[in-house]
């Protein structure tokens, strides 16, 4: 069953249509990415997903809830959780307090067991050891790998990851790619992905949907997506799919 839900989903900026009709579903601790060349309106529909952007037309759902207009904190109430491309951190608050204000979007809760939910996030991530660091004196790397913990502090059924890959070291990619394996393994957490990284989307990822100016023009597992010939065109490139094999 579905999960999360874009129906139809169209945007247009003036004249041009950032989005067009898409449809996305995300199973339960499913895997799913969403890849495209620059300007393919990949997070134009993750901010649609989130509340940032309302659409044109079109609705969005969780579990069933239509949220399409729903504002974005009852999303990530509701179990939407989700980290940006460039994510801003409180740079005066520690690794664990920056965590801690992820765990404060469901309400009710004691300073202490924000806390605790906060270290075990951290924990999970391999990141207990730097706990009470300030956040401004950890590598660009170590940073969002924090504000991931932060959006798994929020408890989210399904995590949407604006390229996470962005900006690391390959080094820091393989690591990423674990900890997301791991989660996954763990939680069966549903994760979506929006990342230029391929070799990243090719291990991770059990369903990819390509957009292309605004359209989906495919959609099916990393073998078939390798091997679509519309996707070859648009963005993989001819190349890849001799270097891949
Ligand atoms: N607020 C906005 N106003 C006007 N045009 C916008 C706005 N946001 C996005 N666009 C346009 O919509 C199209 C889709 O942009 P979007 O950022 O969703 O693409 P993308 O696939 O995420 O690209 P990238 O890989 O570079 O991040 C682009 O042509 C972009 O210039």
């Amino acid at each position: 069953m579905s999960l999360l839900q874009a129906r139809e989903v169209a945007k247009r900026y003036g004249g041009l249509a950032a989005l067009s009709d898409v449809d996305l579903s995300v199973g339960e601790g499913e895997f799913v990415a969403v890849i495209g060349p620059n300007g393919a309106g990949k997070s134009t529909l993750l901010n649609v997903l989130t509340g940032l952007v309302l659409p044109d037309t079109g609705r969005v759902l969780l579990g069933g809830w239509d949220m399409t207009r729903a504002a974005t904190h009852k999303r990530v109430r509701g179990g939407l959780g989700r980290t940006f491309q460039h994510g801003r951190p409180f740079e005066r608050l520690s690794v664990l307090e920056n965590v801690m204000t992820g765990a404060a979007i469901q309400s009710g809760r004691s300073e202490l067991e924000l806390r605790e939910r906060a270290m075990a996030v951290l924990d999970q991530m391999g990141l207990a050891a730097d706990a009470h660091l300030p956040i401004g004196s950890l590598s660009y790397g170590h940073r969002r790998m924090v504000e991931m913990c932060r959006a798994l502090a929020c408890e989210p059924r399904v995590l949407l990851l604006d390229e996470p890959a962005a900006g690391l070291n390959s080094a820091e990619v393989d690591q990423l790619i674990d900890r997301l394996t791991d989660l996954r393994a763990k939680h069966r957490i549903a994760i979506l992905l929006i990342e230029h990284n391929m070799g990243m989307v090719m291990r991770l990822a059990e369903r990819i949907i390509v957009l292309n100016f605004g359209c989906k023009i495919a959609e099916g597992t990393p073998s078939e997506i390798q091997n679509d010939p519309a996707v070859l065109s648009a963005y993989l490139g001819e190349g890849y799919r001799h270097a891949s094999v």
